[in-house]
């Protein structure tokens, strides 16, 4: 007897040894959501619950061909991007992107997730790495996924209602991906979290309760990988951002103190049970 293979998702993205965020928490998301996880790992960071110290990255070359030996033997139904650190890592994911079949004019989807610092204002992307992430990386990507200070940092538009997170939208979509998920965690003075997704036509709103949290860390990669956890099996975008919207607002309702600043959201809500 041999059992199918399940479906298989890639996490472009850098590590965190606090296990809070990045490749952590998408590998915890992908196990939860029935995915095999693989990475590619860019950059390996010095972090805990109070920030990130430094980091050390990855050679362009070894991010290429983690990407190539993945793609090519095991074969992804879906991939996202986290922290990519430089714009010789997203060249070179650029280029093995179109080699290997990733994004949108590809069979694989490909969800761009446009980190530039951390929550605590540390920076994990290259001050002269944003215009390859415009460039190179979002006329790629089957769905881009700013929060509102990539917003700011990518396009100049400082959102800060609720109504202006169409224009965001719209900004972003201009750099050419497929799909925009515009997300509203740091729209503090909205008493809720809608985000909203946009395809240059739908306006899909993404309804969710603000819970009252201090422990947020990784929210923004555990959305990303169970968004790109729902493609790997083979929904359609809106589906697939519904699912990762409910899994969020579980990860968040479900997120724990850690250290001695920031905890992050629950990747394994799901599993919790407590028996053995
Ligand atoms: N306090 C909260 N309550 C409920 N949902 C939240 C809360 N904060 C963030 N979210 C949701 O979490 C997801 C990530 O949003 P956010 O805008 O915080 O992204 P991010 O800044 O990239 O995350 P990160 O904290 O990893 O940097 C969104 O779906 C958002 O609506
Ligand atoms: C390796 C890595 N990737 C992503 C984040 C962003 O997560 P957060 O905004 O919650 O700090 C991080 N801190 N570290």
């Amino acid at each position: 007897m041999s059992n199918s293979t399940p479906p298989r998702a890639l996490t472009i993205a850098g590590t965190d040894s606090g296990g809070g965020a990045g490749v952590h928490a998408d590998c915890r998301t992908f196990f939860a959501c029935g995915v095999h996880a693989t990475t590619a790992v860019t950059a390996v960071t010095v972090q805990n619950s109070v920030g990130v110290s430094g980091f050390h990255e990855i050679p362009p070359e070894v991010v290429a061909a983690q990407i190539e030996a993945v793609v090519t033997d095991i074969g992804v139904t879906a991939a996202k991007t986290g922290m990519l650190a430089s714009a010789a890592i997203i060249d070179a994911i650029a280029d093995t992107c179109d080699k290997v079949g990733i994004g949108r004019d590809h069979t694989i989807p490909f969800v761009v997730d446009p980190v530039s610092a951390s929550m605590h204002g540390d920076q994990l992307l290259h001050d002269n790495a944003l215009a390859g992430l415009k460039n190179r990386l979002f006329p790629r990507a089957s769905l881009v996924t700013p929060n509102l200070d990539e917003v700011r940092l990518l396009t100049g538009i400082d959102v800060t209602s609720r109504d202006m997170m169409l224009d965001a939208a719209k900004a972003m979509f201009d750099f050419g991906p497929q799909w925009v998920l515009i997300k509203a965690g740091h729209l503090r003075s909205d008493p809720e979290c809608v985000d909203i997704l946009y395809d240059g036509v739908a306006v899909i709103e993404l309804p969710g309760p603000r819970f009252d949290v201090k422990d947020t860390h990784g929210s923004g990669d555990t959305l990303a990988s169970s968004i790109t956890s729902a493609l790997a099996k083979g929904a359609t975008m809106p589906s697939a951002v519904e699912f990762g919207k409910r899994f969020i607002t579980k990860a968040v309702q479900n997120a724990y103190p850690l250290g001695a600043g920031v905890g992050p959201v629950s990747n394994f809500w799901r599993l919790s049970d407590d028996r053995f």
